[in-house]
């Protein structure tokens, strides 16, 4: 039994040939990939059920069709999903939710796109138990669909600017939503172009004309039977974007609209009748629903680079283009160093991304409880550690799923790759919950925090240790002297912002001028940071992996992954002779030694990923290899391959028949 499992008689001969190589079995590491032999086993039981129901599928590729005919489809798929998700999957449980989605949605978003990632985890973790009961379970259902409308055409950053208000009436015992002004429009939540009938909107709380600040809100928006908008309220679509057009974002406003006092959310704060409000026990209490999504944007994100790794390196098996020796057979483009070099990052990097989701999320998860039991201490470290973490994967995914698109050439570029649908998808991600250099920023703030302490000898909290250690000798085995490359940089960019910024303030320059002055080196050391909380991560999940084959390849992928974002980093090695430039090269050599390595082995390592093609939606990542001839099929059922098509009737006809 050979040990990569997709191997099948009649696929394309040069990825045959590749599958027969792999050293290790495609199953161990796919069990390591999805966390564990019983989230894999669960994903293939659910993709099993969704292969016998052929109302799920896309009826034509979604590239040859109008957003309004995209809209309806991923709608079709999901009213039928609704209907018999029961009989499957668990629509509670996130392994089923996300499966269901990748393969029946795809990544280009649908209507209940926010309603899953921040609707409903909004209600479960900001609503009080009767709130919950009143609403969560319409919501899991479907019954109502809701999404989370922050956002203002003015402002999206800077949250303490946000306009919309929400006055408390003691005489009715209801709040007054109103948009103040254009600018306080709501602008860019996904699904409130047209499927949202409820939002959970942010507002300005006011009681007896004082101002509370931002709070949620569970407010209504369209009739549930005949869609048509409440009274009172302005709602629409924004148009297309540049990616994620099954999502239907969207503007909204009020005019002076009435809901009870009880459609606040009001698990941690709270307006009574007679208009008295409660604080939360920690003021950051609902940044909650935040941390949830940054943590499953982290997953998603990993598993959006996948996808691009499995269809670039399968395409980079198929296609053969030019000789390294002139006269000699045209090589497969995998061969290139520079090919590997390309794409091969970017597949290490999907390990140390899952791997960081993995913790991130548990992390989270356990932070929630705490915050339950009014604990609140490791809030501040996750939210500073899932800022870093949101900026530097969203980025380094989009980077390397365009990597893979062009390193695809003109292929890549064609929708039939789904390339250019997944870094559009991806790249999004560096913009929405909280554009990437925020942040970076706000990550800096913290890290600010822990410098100064660093700087008294004060206790340090465990993610922030390493600022306090004198410059270590690198010892110890490869992992271990890379990570103190990762440490010493990170320490290094976090001192040299901190005591630049102190010199100016010795200059009497006020501090929060003196941080914006240095923000570009402060975003840089937060960048550094990030990265040494994935690299540990990586490091860490490779050396509990049991089954030796697995645990060889990826040594290898984690030491590649080490080297080349150290590399990337090279100038911040050799400042202040800290390495030779000899050392530098070593560590670059070690990078195309660990490609080497990795080749006859790259096609197993995405075959392990284990997404079925009806996921992938790719021409070029198809399991059996057979490019060409589905390149053709595709191009025929563009919808340009019409005869009497408008523009050649009315416009170029009359242009050329005249000459
Ligand atoms: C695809 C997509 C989906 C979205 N979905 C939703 C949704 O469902 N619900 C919702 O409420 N919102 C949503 N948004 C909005 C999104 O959250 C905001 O666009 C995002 O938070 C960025 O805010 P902004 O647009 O105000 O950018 P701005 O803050 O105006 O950013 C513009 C530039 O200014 C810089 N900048 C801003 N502030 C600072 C600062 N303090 N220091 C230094 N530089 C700064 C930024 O780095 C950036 O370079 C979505 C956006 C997109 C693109």
């Amino acid at each position: 039994m050979p040990l990569n499992k997709l191997i099948q008689d009649g696929d394309n001969q040069d990825l045959t040939n590749e599958r027969f190589k792999s050293t290790f079995d495609t199953d161990a590491l796919a069990a390591v990939f999805h966390s564990g032999e019983d989230s894999l086993k669960r994903i293939r039981e659910v993709r099993d059920e969704i292969t016998k129901r052929g109302h799920l599928f896309d009826s034509l590729p979604a590239a040859h069709r109008t957003r309004a005919e995209k809209m309806e489809d991923v709608s079709r798929k999901l009213k039928n999903l609704m209907e018999n998700v029961n009989e499957f999957a668990d629509f509670t449980n996130n392994l089923d939710m996300l499966t269901i989605i990748r393969d029946v949605m795809g990544v280009e978003g649908f209507p209940l796109a926010l309603h899953n990632l921040m609707f409903v985890p909004t209600i479960q973790n900001q609503a009080d138990d009767e709130q919950t009961e009143w609403w969560l379970m319409d919501a899991i259902q479907g019954k109502i669909i809701g999404t989370y409308a922050q956002t203002e055409l003015g402002h999206g950053t800077n949250l303490s600017a946000i306009e919309t208000t929400a006055t408390y009436d003691k005489s009715t015992e209801e709040f007054i939503i109103h948009t103040p002004t254009t600018t306080a429009t709501k602008w860019w939540p996904g699904g409130l172009g047209t499927s949202c009938t409820h939002v959970i909107l942010v507002a300005n709380l006011i009681i007896d004309n004082k101002n509370y600040g931002l709070h949620p809100f569970f407010v209504p928006i369209r009739d549930r039977n005949s869609y048509s908008q409440m009274s009172g309220v302005r709602v629409g679509d924004i148009g297309t974007k540049m990616g994620v057009n099954c999502v239907d974002n969207g503007f909204l406003a009020f005019d002076n609209y009435h809901i009870p006092r009880r459609n606040m959310l009001m698990k941690h704060s709270k307006v009574s009748k007679e208009g008295v409000y409660t604080a939360p026990s920690h003021p950051k209490v609902g940044y909650t629903t935040m941390l949830y999504m940054r943590s499953e944007m982290i997953m998603h994100q990993s598993y959006y680079l996948a996808m691009a790794m499995v269809i670039a390196i399968r395409y980079s098996a198929v296609r053969r283009q030019g000789e390294i020796k002139p006269g000699t057979q045209e090589v497969q483009i995998l061969d290139y160093q520079t090919q590997q070099y390309r794409l091969f990052p970017g597949l290490a990097r999907c390990f140390a991304f899952v791997t960081a989701a993995n913790t991130v999320r548990q992390m989270t998860e356990s932070c929630i409880q705490e915050l339950s039991h009014g604990k609140s201490d490791v809030l501040a470290d996750l939210h500073a550690l899932s800022c870093g973490l949101k900026a530097v994967v969203t980025h380094q995914s989009s980077t390397s799923i365009d990597q893979a698109r062009q390193g695809c050439g003109g292929h890549g570029y064609s929708d039939a790759s789904y390339l250019p649908t997944l870094y559009t998808c991806s790249v999004g991600a560096c913009t929405y919950e909280g554009e990437n250099m925020v942040m970076l920023l706000q990550l800096s703030k913290y890290l600010m925090k822990a410098a100064a302490k660093a700087e008294e000898g004060a206790v340090m909290a465990p993610l922030v240790a390493y600022l306090a250690k004198s410059e270590p000798v690198a010892i110890g085995d490869k992992f271990e002297k890379l990570l103190s490359h990762f440490e010493h940089i990170a320490r290094h960019r976090v001192m040299h912002a901190y005591r630049q910024m102190i010199e100016e303030e010795k200059q009497g320059i006020e501090r929060d001028y003196a941080f914006a002055n240095h923000s570009v080196d402060w975003t840089k050391a937060a960048r550094a940071h990030t990265k040494l909380f994935i690299a540990r991560g990586f490091v860490k999940m490779v050396q509990e992996v049991s089954n030796p084959e697995v645990h060889a390849v990826l040594t290898t992928l984690a030491e590649l992954y080490l080297s080349y974002e150290l590399i990337e980093m090279s100038s911040d090695l050799t400042a202040n002779g800290y390495l030779s430039e000899s050392q530098v090269q070593e560590i670059r050599h070690q990078i195309y030694d660990c490609m080497k390595k990795i080749r006859p082995n790259a096609v197993s390592i995405v075959d392990s990923f284990d997404f079925c093609d009806r996921e992938l939606r790719s021409v070029l990542g198809r399991r059996d290899g057979h490019v060409y001839e589905n390149l053709y099929k595709w191009a025929q059922m563009s919808p340009l391959n019409q005869k009497n098509l408008p523009h050649v009737e009315k416009y170029l006809k009359p242009m050329t028949s005249k000459l």
